[in-house]
């Protein structure tokens, strides 16, 4: 798997972030040669700021492969396929390139090919407003949905937290193609201790992005569980079943910790007296008598297309806990929903 810069032709950059470059590129020399389109991401190390570490990506990401590689071997029912497999990867002294199948779509691009925009007059004032529809079918969204479950079961039964579920991280082969893939390890977790850089009562809590932070992760709880990345699907599954692709959330919840924790109580209702991993979270006694109490929304409202389908809700119920020792694993969601035969509605 190991290879050479010099075997990879490098092309237009499509993408990064605030550490890393991604390009199109293409192989030559011994690389696969059934595909001829692969991303290529590119990271400095000596850039880098925890928790980011291109170098543990790549120790995580080539575990992730040998167990995809197991899986084609056993011809297991795939939850692997629902993950980025890495392709090869080159280290020099300076940069570290991982080399990916590429994806012509994120779940942003997906979600925009299936936004029905419609035109309303306003007779009062002659204005014409235009309103985003959410044009999926419900199967659509479980077919999304499952696919998220099955690539956090695969992450969670390697050991690993992916700790960034968010739509920039969610691919497809392309926006008609509804079969989720997970990309980006570049902050993940492997237990026990994420390769001695973290303790495991000890994690960094500034991890995840906007909307998608699970709330003990906003009450600096350190020692959390793959369960924050439950939340994240629970957060992505309110925005691919409401009406008009948003969350309840405000749009300072993107931004702000405190503004967010108040839009996950205005949501999901106030949290339990006995919430116990926040008991010792200072901030968490500081704050709550601050906030008036609340009462869950309706799980109707918060999954507009679902709430036909009460396995469905009850799921999705059972995975947005604030106790996190106590929401649905990943494949305990996943059994839930197959078991009510969704997949033939
Ligand atoms: N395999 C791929 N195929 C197509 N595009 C990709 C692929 N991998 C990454 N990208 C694009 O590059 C962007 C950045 O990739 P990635 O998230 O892995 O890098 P990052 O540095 O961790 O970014 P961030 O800091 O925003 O999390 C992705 O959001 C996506 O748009």
């Amino acid at each position: 798997m190991e290879t050479k810069k010099s075997d990879i032709e490098v092309g237009k950059r499509i993408g990064g972030g605030r550490f890393s470059d991604v390009y199109m590129c293409r192989t030559l020399g011994h690389m696969n040669p059934s595909s001829s389109e692969y991303a290529l991401k590119i990271t400095e190390p000596e850039d880098e700021l925890p928790p980011h570490n291109v170098k543990n990506e790549l120790r995580l990401l080539r575990k992730l492969a040998d167990a995809q590689d197991r899986e084609d071997k056993e011809n297991d029912t795939s939850l692997g396929k629902n993950v980025v497999r890495l392709i090869a990867f080159y280290q020099s002294p300076i940069e570290i390139g991982l080399v990916f199948p590429f994806y012509k779509s994120d779940l942003n691009g997906v979600i925009a090919n299936n936004t029905k925009v419609r035109s309303a007059f306003n007779l009062q004032d002659g204005t014409i407003t235009r309103k985003r529809e959410n044009n999926f079918s419900s199967s659509q969204i479980i077919q999304i949905f499952k696919g998220l479950l099955r690539g956090l079961a695969f992450i969670h039964s390697q050991g690993v937290i992916h700790r960034d579920i968010n739509p920039n991280n969610i691919m497809f082969e392309s926006p008609h193609e509804l079969e989720p893939v997970i990309i980006d390890f570049g902050i993940s977790y492997m237990n026990p201790d994420n390769n001695g850089l973290e303790k495991p009562d000890s994690k960094i809590t500034d991890i995840a992005t906007g909307y998608y932070k699970a709330p003990e992760l906003l009450l600096s709880v350190k020692n959390y569980s793959n369960k924050v990345d439950i939340w994240s699907v629970g957060v992505i599954l309110m925005l691919i079943s409401s009406k008009d692709f948003t969350t309840p959330y405000s749009q300072d919840s993107a931004h702000s910790d405190l503004a967010l924790l108040a839009s996950i109580f205005n949501t999901f209702g106030s949290p339990p007296d006995d919430w116990q991993e926040v008991k010792t979270s200072r901030s968490y006694s500081a704050m709550n008598t601050a906030f008036f109490r609340k009462i869950r929304k309706s799980s109707d409202d918060l999954l507009f297309k679902l709430k036909d389908l009460p396995q469905c809700v009850q799921t999705f119920n059972e995975m947005m806990v604030y106790e996190s020792s106590c929401r649905l694993s990943a494949s305990e969601a996943l059994k839930r929903i197959d078991s009510d035969r969704l997949q033939n509605q």
